[in-house]
């Protein structure tokens, strides 16, 4: 890294106050119109840069960094996930990678848990009927959903966001179920009252609601597919705020429409911002534009972590976000 001022390309509008403290610190080009960056524009900025700072909707792919410059020694991600990020290419180049880790959990984990309650109590089916001025009013068998208090919850990927879950789920009365590449301490297993299936398959046939938080991955991607779909139990929910990919979309969408399974609540999709358009059409669905981490508080803390990383690969020491191809 140069002694001079490193130079920064930010991809998209970042909170006031981080981009105002990234251009003190750094020679920073802001993208002030927060327009998407095309391919082309992706590759002038690898080209140029020293740092560059995507966002999770930034595909920066083998082709693109097979353009970077010499400059380009550090990409500091702006979100958890690096699935649109080809690690072994940013390996292969000595490009360093960092994303944002844990200041986002609490948020994402709230929106979890806000649609584990409302897709079972069908708050936006409610929402909308009154909206549409057709509600007659209270009746004892109207529009009725089902407890989560005793259920079932099954968590796969019980990480950061998906412990943070199980703590919110157990204040709920859920009985807590994970599948996690890794099983936890038992201290930890046994303060979340959680039981681990090393077979994920069988964990699926027992649980009421399903809940996503492995990262997406090559092993991962339709994770969720509709053989493994077809294992849950007709009355059983599915919740993803992780990635779209890691669940077969189509095959979900498929078994909602048929009644094979009893809702789903999304935050991310296959290939967003598209939604299929089947899911748009169903009510037993609860959806979302990947507002998981979507709090003030939250883009702010992802911002002061960027510039962390940055500011500390800049000075010679290891970022503390640093992400490794061997962590997934
Ligand atoms: N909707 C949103 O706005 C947000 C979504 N996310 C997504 O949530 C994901 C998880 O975030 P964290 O909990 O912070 O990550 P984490 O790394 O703390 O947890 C992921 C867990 O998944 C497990 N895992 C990995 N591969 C697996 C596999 N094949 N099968 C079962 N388990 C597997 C890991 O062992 C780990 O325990 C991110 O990768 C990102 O995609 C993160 C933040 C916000
Ligand atoms: O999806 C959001 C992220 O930070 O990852």
């Amino acid at each position: 890294m140069p002694q001079k001022k490193p130079l920064v390309v930010v991809t998209r509008k970042l909170p006031d106050a981080i981009e105002t403290r990234m251009m003190e610190l750094f020679d920073t080009r802001l993208n002030l119109d927060d327009k998407p960056m095309s391919k082309a524009d992706l590759i002038e900025a690898v080209k140029t840069a020293d740092v560059l700072v995507p966002t999770i909707t930034d595909r920066i792919d083998a082709a693109i960094l097979s353009q970077a410059g010499p400059n380009l020694k550090l990409i500091a991600n702006f979100g958890t996930g690096v699935d649109h990020i080809d690690l072994a290419s940013a390996r292969q180049r000595s490009v360093t990678v960092t994303n944002t880790p844990g200041v986002l959990t609490e948020d994402t984990a709230d929106m979890t848990m806000a649609l584990i309650l409302a897709v079972p109590r069908r708050l936006a089916e409610g929402e909308r009927l009154l909206r549409s001025e057709k509600w007659n009013g209270w009746s004892p068998t109207h529009m009725l959903g089902h407890r989560i208090w005793g259920k079932r919850l099954g968590i796969i990927g019980m990480g950061r966001i998906g412990q943070a879950v199980a703590r919110r789920a157990k204040a709920f009365g859920m009985s807590i179920h994970y599948h996690n590449r890794k099983r936890l301490h038992p201290e930890l297993e046994a303060e979340l009252e959680a039981t681990y299936w090393e077979s994920l398959d069988q964990m699926l046939a027992r649980m009421d609601v399903v809940t996503v938080h492995c990262p997406h991955t090559p092993a991962t991607f339709h994770l969720l597919s509709a053989r493994r779909l077809a294992l849950l139990q007709p009355h059983a929910y599915v919740i993803n705020t992780s990635r779209g990919e890691i669940v077969d979309e189509n095959a979900l969408t498929r078994m909602l429409g048929r009644g094979e399974l009893a809702g789903a609540g999304l935050d991310v999709f296959e290939h967003e911002p598209a939604v299929n358009p089947k899911l748009l059409g169903l009510d037993n669905v609860v959806l979302l534009p990947h507002l998981g981490s979507a709090t003030i508080e939250g883009r702010m803390d992802m911002g002061e972590k960027v510039i962390i990383n940055i500011k500390t690969f800049a000075d010679g020491h290891n970022p503390p976000d640093r992400v490794l191809a061997s962590m997934f």
